[in-house]
């Protein structure tokens, strides 16, 4: 009584499409409730009512549809829904949040790929989110080849509006990820994709054991 607010961990997984992401925030998500945990599993753009609706904006339509800068907004825009209506609420009761990307993609795909440099990003974020900030990031790393056939697997029917752009797009993507690992150690911690699935979580799991206590 009279303590602090019981504060859950917030854990997000980063990278290109098609490294495992979903597959793996769903394996973790598990792998933390089996351990006793209150887990919430959600993903961005999206994760509350309002930003699914802006998800479709953004994935839905032509190449061009957005300039980088308008895309910037309204991934920050879905964001802050995202965070005032569920991230924020989950941890404040103490639970955990898996997150299926989060602000590192707009810092990696607007910020790099897309040219709007990081500090207009994280302005964007301070405005809609106060700056909140993950305890952990988990970025998984693929060479591409196999990402390709990963992503040849999954995405028979064509990827989407953001998914559909050019090799040298998504070697920015990476480029920019790599950078971000490289600049938040404590926070951002790289993690090897290939091998099973359940290879791929023990290594996640690995590397959140410091907050799990
Ligand atoms: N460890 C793995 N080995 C082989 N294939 C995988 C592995 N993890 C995921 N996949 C498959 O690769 C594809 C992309 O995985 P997915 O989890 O959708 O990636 P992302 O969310 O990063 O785009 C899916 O078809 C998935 O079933
Ligand atoms: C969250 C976020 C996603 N994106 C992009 C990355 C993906 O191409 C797309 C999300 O699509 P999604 O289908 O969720 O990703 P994946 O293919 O990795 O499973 O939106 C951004 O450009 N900026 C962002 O801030």
């Amino acid at each position: 009584m009279g303590g602090p607010a019981a504060r859950g961990r917030f854990i997000t997984l980063e990278g290109g499409e098609g490294v495992g992401k979903s597959t793996q925030a769903r394996a973790l998500a598990e792998a933390l409730r089996a351990r006793g945990h209150d887990v919430i599993e959600t993903r961005e753009p999206g994760g509350s009512p309002g930003a699914e609706a802006i998800r479709k904006l953004l994935l839905e339509g032509a190449d061009d549809r957005w300039s980088a800068r308008s895309e910037a907004l309204l991934f920050a825009a879905a964001r802050a829904d995202h965070v005032e209506r569920t991230i924020r609420p989950a941890l404040e009761r103490g639970a955990w949040v898996v997150c299926d990307r989060f602000l590192d993609s707009s810092l990696a795909y607007q910020g790099g790929a897309g040219g709007i440099g990081p500090n207009a990003i994280r302005r964007l974020h301070a405005i809609g989110s106060d700056g909140l900030l993950p305890d952990r990031t988990l970025l998984l790393t693929l060479p591409e080849v196999e990402t390709m056939e990963r992503l040849a697997r999954r995405d028979a029917a064509g990827a989407d509006r953001i998914g559909g752009k050019d090799a040298a797009f998504h070697r920015a993507v990476a480029d920019a990820f790599a950078r971000i690992a490289e600049a938040e150690p404590q926070r951002v911690r790289r993690v090897d994709a290939l091998g099973t699935p359940g290879e791929v979580t023990r290594r996640l799991l690995a590397a959140i054991a410091d907050l799990d206590r």
